[in-house]
């Protein structure tokens, strides 16, 4: 339900597929392509009030190209495109225009932004928060979860600008990567979280976590307590565990004992868990707190706390293989319900409970057939 092109917009040549949206002084043009197989996934916001195209950053996961696109404009804050003949985990995409994230972004950078984020049906399960002290146990107890439900759990690889210890691997362990690289692209807006952690840059790229949540998979990130409370005031929702030694001198035992630090950064890494440990019980910030004294028994309560708070609200198999927006259909929005008539029947795409959002995924849409 895109709009025609304004007056102003005649000397331009019209594109195919190309959506316009009006919102008060602004127009959004979405799209638009020669190529009638394909629309582009260009996103373009001219100003009505100086008529020119304003200089724009645009955030998240890029919309996919398909052959033509509807667009929707929802509460003013986010336009809503529906991709025809894309499939099922594809034709969903919201344009945020003047949410939040939008909001505090384009305050920041000085220009105009907007963010797309992908449409996600049912809620997903949450992704899991593991901090604690350094030493604690958090990537033993990781690997031990990925170990043996390796279709369940996906590790959400950090960037790191701290050198490589002799095992680990660049994009399996850590993304190693240099300080300016890494500094750029958390002012572009690519990471959820970023802290310098025992005198380095570590950070959790958006990618890091779509790319789990993309194969189905639970995401788990290991960060430290700073990058925990920043993931706490994002959209992403997540559960918070935090990990405790059940004394310092285990700690210093068990940092000593796995020889990958100089005495300098042990002795850092010792004096930062005082503070981590006092963070660890800030109100409102971590859901669970574990010892981590007999490895074995804090691995049970981590899996028994893990399976208490999964759940997922995702439609059956069957109706996921079977959906598609065909090209010829129609759109109609009673309050926060999306109804499409198509020849195969009435779907509903329920946006009552949407749940996070850019520079994520927004989730929590519910579809389901009606007659
Ligand atoms: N319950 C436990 N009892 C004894 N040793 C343990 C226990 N849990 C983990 N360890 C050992 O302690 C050391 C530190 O564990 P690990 O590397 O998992 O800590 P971490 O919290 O991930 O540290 P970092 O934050 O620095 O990455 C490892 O050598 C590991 O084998
Ligand atoms: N805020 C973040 N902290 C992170 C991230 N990845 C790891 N970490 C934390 O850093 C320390 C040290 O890790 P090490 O591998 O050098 O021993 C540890 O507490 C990790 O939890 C991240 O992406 N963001």
């Amino acid at each position: 339900m895109g709009e025609e092109a304004p007056e102003c917009f005649l000397d331009l040549k019209p594109q195919t597929n190309q959506s316009f949206t009006f919102i008060g002084d602004k127009i959004y043009a979405v799209g638009g392509s020669e190529d009638t197989t394909n629309i582009s996934t260009s996103i373009k916001v001219f100003d009505r009030l100086t008529s020119t195209w304003l200089d724009l950053t645009v955030f998240g996961t890029k919309l996919t190209p398909s052959k033509s696109h509807e667009a929707i404009l929802l509460n003013n804050d986010r336009i809503l495109i529906l991709e025809t003949e894309s499939s099922p985990d594809n034709c969903i995409w919201f344009l945020e225009v003047d949410t939040p994230f939008v909001k505090q972004t384009r305050k920041l950078l000085g220009n105009e932004v907007v963010a797309w984020s992908k449409g996600v049906i049912g809620d997903g399960p949450k992704p899991i928060v593991i901090s604690g002290p350094s030493g604690v146990g958090k990537g033993t107890l990781i690997a031990k979860l990925m170990i043996e439900f390796p279709s369940t759990f996906g590790f959400s690889v950090s960037h790191t600008t701290r050198a490589p210890r002799e095992k680990e691997l660049n994009g399996v362990h850590y993304h190693f990567t240099e300080r300016s690289k890494m500094e750029k692209d958390i002012q572009d807006g690519k990471f959820l979280e970023s802290a310098l952690v025992h005198g380095n840059l570590y950070g959790t790229s958006i990618e890091a976590v779509e790319t789990v949540s993309d194969d189905e998979k639970r995401c788990i990130l290991d960060i430290d307590v700073q990058g925990a409370s920043q993931v706490r005031a994002s959209s992403l929702e997540a559960i918070f565990i935090f990990i405790r030694p059940p004394s310092l001198e285990e700690l210093e035992k068990r940092l000593r004992a796995r020889g990958t630090e100089n005495e300098q950064q042990i002795e850092k890494r010792l004096r930062n868990a005082k503070a981590e440990l006092a963070r660890g019980k800030s109100p409102g910030l971590f859901d669970h707190i574990l010892v981590n004294d007999d490895l074995e028994t804090c691995y049970q309560n981590l899996k028994t706390l893990l399976a208490l708070d999964e759940h997922t609200n995702a439609p059956s198999q069957q109706f996921m293989e079977n959906f598609k927006i065909p090209l010829s259909h129609s759109l109609s929005k009673v309050d926060s319900k999306i109804l499409i008539q198509s020849p195969s029947g009435m779907f509903v795409l329920d946006l009552s409970s949407l749940k996070g959002g850019a520079p994520g995924r927004t989730r929590g849409l519910r579809m389901y057939a009606t007659d």
